[in-house]
Order: structure tokens, then C-alpha cells, then sequence
């Protein structure tokens, strides 16, 4: 018998809800795991605009944030309606779903995270039990709060045959670093697809620079690379965490002082450089003798940015490969996701989601609240 549990995840690109429908041992081990169905509902165009404005303080933010948060639970239970019809499962088989609302603040050093969702409305639509919050109780232990994916990674992509990595490049990027002879090493590196997202949205009117071929006709301009990476978020020792709380519009706006002559694609191709940069240093100074690099999220589709990634290891003189997640079995889009119902599914367990060595919590915990069907 295995158990059935469903992960929702909308991350910082604030472009939609993945979710993933999987099966867990009945005994409590972290594998096997296998994906029964998938779904991505694309939150239409004025929530996005609405969860875009409540990332930075403003008026009337308890009414927006409360409105806001019962809209991503909607959305959050059409994706549930999906995965349970496209499956046939019905919702009394499925012993919770890990929802991880949408961030619009991340300040552990001020004691807090904030992911509005309203776990309460989800469990009243989908009839299903929600796991809601899972960062508040390792920040209460004094941790981040993130990234939480780390111990993830390890549940099921770790393996003594060889050290690798884990980067997940969505809004913002992080890297797990697996070598079965130490600690998993885990951290926020930096911008993922956010500054190149703005960027494209300003001077084509689109959402992403698909495949990044815009990037890919542009030049890298080394001096605005350099003060790009003039950042001290960089230069910080783990554990470490960001969001669009450092990395927004106004950010970029000020590093874009200075270069008014500048292309857009050749900023565009520059800004894609600098998320391939980050990662490449961060990699070559915390994962050495990694031979592989996986990536997961939707900067995995940039062919480009794959490129200029492994060509950044290169430069580096890292020796590892780079390639996706599709590559250990799962695709790209749905890790994250997947991630949530693991944690779900530990929650149920009680069993800890956080790794103190990651997020730098006094001890591992249970993360997150029940909110009964
Ligand atoms: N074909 C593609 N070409 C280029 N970029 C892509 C493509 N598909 C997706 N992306 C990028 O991936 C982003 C979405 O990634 P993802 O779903 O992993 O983000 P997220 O869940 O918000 O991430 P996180 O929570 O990790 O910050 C898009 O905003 C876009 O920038
Ligand atoms: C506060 C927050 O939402 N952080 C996200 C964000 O998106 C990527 C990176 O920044 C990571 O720290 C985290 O998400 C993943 C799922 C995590 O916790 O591992």
C-alpha cells in the first residue's frame, strides 16, 4: 500500500501554480516516489499585477493581501479539481495536499516569512487536508525558513556514487550540493529568471525571453556584469536566503545607472550572464569535486542560460556537466512541486522537512500546519 499526497507550488516568478499528484511508501521512506499526474494553472494577469504590488509595502496591504490570498487558494483548487479528475482519483484518497501559498515577504532576520494562501478555503473546496506554512516554525527555531528544497534533493536525488548538484533556477535560484560524505550544503545564489523576466516584459511585452534566444543575439556587457555582481548579498556566507525583497525592479533600475547607452539586449544578455554566474561561482566555491549539475525550474528551458552556465563552470575550471533534472527522471517543472507533498508527507509523518546544516535552524522540526478537510 502506498500513500497519495499532492504538492501546489507558485514561486517567486508569480506566473502560475504547479502541482503534482504522487505516490509515497506506506512505511515512511523517503523513496520510492512516483508522479501520478500534473498540473500548471497560469494565474491570469491582474492577480500577477496584484501579487507584484504586494511585494513592497504600501496602503491598505491587509485588505490586498487577505483578497489576494483567497484568489491563490482558488487557483490552488482548480489545480487540485485537475489532478484528482485527470487521475480519477477521488479527493478521501488522498491523505493531504503541501500548499505553499505565494511569498510576498521574506525577512527571516526580522523574524518573519510571509506565504498568503487561505489553507482554510482550500481544505473547504478540495475536501482534501491542507499543509500550510511550512517556513515559519524553522525560522522560530532561528533558520531561514529556506530554501527548503535542499532536503528534498537529498531524499531523492542523493547517491554515494557520485557528489552533485541540485540548482533550482526559477525567480530566484538555489543550489543543494549532495556528496553522501558530508552535510548537504544549500543556499539562495542569487537572481534566477526575476531581473531577465522585468527585463523582457519592458521591451517585449512577453513574459519570458522564451529559450532565451533574445539573450542569445545579444552581448555581454562586462562592466555592468561586474556591477551586477557588486553585491553584497553575494559575498555572504551560508546560510543565506533572498527574494524580490533585495532582487526587484528598482534594484536593477539603480546597478542601470550609469549605463543609459546600454542595448536591452544587450542588458538581456548580460542580466542571463549574471544569473549563469552566480550560480557557476557559488557551485565552484561550496561543490569542488561535483562531476554533475541538475537543473530544475523553468530556467532549465533556457537553452541558453544552460550554455552560458556550463560555459561559466568552465571558466571557473569546474569540471562538472551540466544537465536537467529530466536526466535523474523528473522533469524540470515539477520538483518543486513534488517537493511540497514530500514535505506533506513528512508533515504526516512527523517526521522533519528543514536541515539545520541549509537553513541554519538550532534542529530539525516538523514544518508546517495542519488544516483538517
Ligand atoms: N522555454 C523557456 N525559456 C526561457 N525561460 C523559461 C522557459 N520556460 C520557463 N522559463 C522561465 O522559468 C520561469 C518559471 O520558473 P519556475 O516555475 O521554476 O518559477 P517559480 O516556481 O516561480 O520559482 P521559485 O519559487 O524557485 O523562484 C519563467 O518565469 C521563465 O522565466
Ligand atoms: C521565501 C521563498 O519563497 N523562497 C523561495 C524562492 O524561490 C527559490 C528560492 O527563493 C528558495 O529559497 C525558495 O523556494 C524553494 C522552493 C525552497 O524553499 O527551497
Amino acid at each position: 500500500m502506498s500513500q497519495l499526497f499532492i504538492g501546489l507550488m507558485s514561486g517567486t516568478s508569480l506566473d502560475g501554480v504547479d502541482g503534482v499528484l504522487a505516490e509515497f511508501p506506506a512505511d515512511g521512506h523517503d523513496t520510492p516516489v512516483s508522479t501520478v499526474a500534473t498540473a500548471y494553472i497560469p494565474f491570469p494577469a491582474a492577480l500577477r499585477e496584484d501579487l507584484m504590488a504586494l511585494q513592497a509595502p504600501a496602503d491598505n496591504e491587509i485588505h490586498r493581501e487577505a483578497v489576494a490570498a483567497n484568489l491563490i487558494a482558488r487557483h490552488y483548487a482548480a489545480c487540485v479539481a485537475q489532478l484528482t479528475s485527470q487521475s480519477g482519483i477521488a479527493p478521501a484518497a488522498i491523505c493531504a495536499i503541501g500548499a505553499h501559498g505565494q511569498t510576498i515577504r521574506h525577512r527571516p532576520e526580522a523574524g518573519y516569512t510571509r506565504q498568503i494562501n487561505n489553507p482554510s478555503l482550500l481544505a473547504e473546496l478540495s475536501s482534501i487536508d491542507v499543509i500550510a506554512d511550512f517556513r515559519s516554525r524553522d525560522i522560530a527555531a532561528g533558520g531561514q525558513g529556506a530554501p527548503l528544497v535542499p532536503a528534498f534533493h537529498q531524499a531523492i536525488f542523493g547517491t554515494t556514487a557520485e557528489t552533485r548538484v541540485v540548482a533550482n533556477i526559477g525567480g530566484i535560484s538555489n543550489i543543494s550540493v549532495l556528496d553522501h560524505e558530508q552535510q548537504v550544503i544549500g543556499f539562495d545564489t542569487g537572481p534566477g529568471n526575476v531581473l531577465m523576466d522585468a527585463w523582457v516584459a519592458r521591451h517585449l511585452g512577453t513574459t519570458f525571453d522564451a529559450d532565451g534566444a533574445w539573450a542569445a543575439g545579444g552581448r555581454v556587457i562586462p562592466s555592468l556584469l561586474q556591477a551586477l555582481l557588486d553585491e553584497a548579498f553575494l559575498k555572504l556566507v551560508p546560510p543565506k536566503s533572498t527574494g524580490r525583497d533585495l532582487f526587484h525592479s528598482a534594484w536593477l533600475e539603480h546597478k542601470l545607472s550609469g549605463f543609459a547607452d546600454a542595448g536591452p539586449q544587450d542588458v538581456q544578455a548580460t542580466l542571463t550572464e549574471f544569473t549563469a554566474v552566480t550560480l557557476a561561482n557559488a557551485i565552484a566555491d561550496h561543490a569542488k569535486t561535483a562531476k554533475a549539475v541538475y537543473v530544475c525550474g523553468g530556467g532549465a528551458y533556457n537553452a541558453h542560460l544552460m550554455h552560458r552556465l556550463q560555459l561559466a563552470l568552465t571558466n571557473c575550471g569546474h569540471a562538472a556537466q551540466v544537465a536537467s533534472t529530466d536526466a535523474l527522471g523528473v522533469s524540470p517543472n515539477h520538483v518543486e512541486a513534488l517537493a511540497f507533498a514530500w514535505l506533506a508527507y513528512r508533515h504526516i509523518e512527523r517526521k522533519a522537512g528543514n536541515l539545520p546544516s541549509v537553513t541554519g535552524a538550532k534542529g530539525l522540526r516538523i514544518l508546517g500546519a495542519l488544516y483538517p478537510a
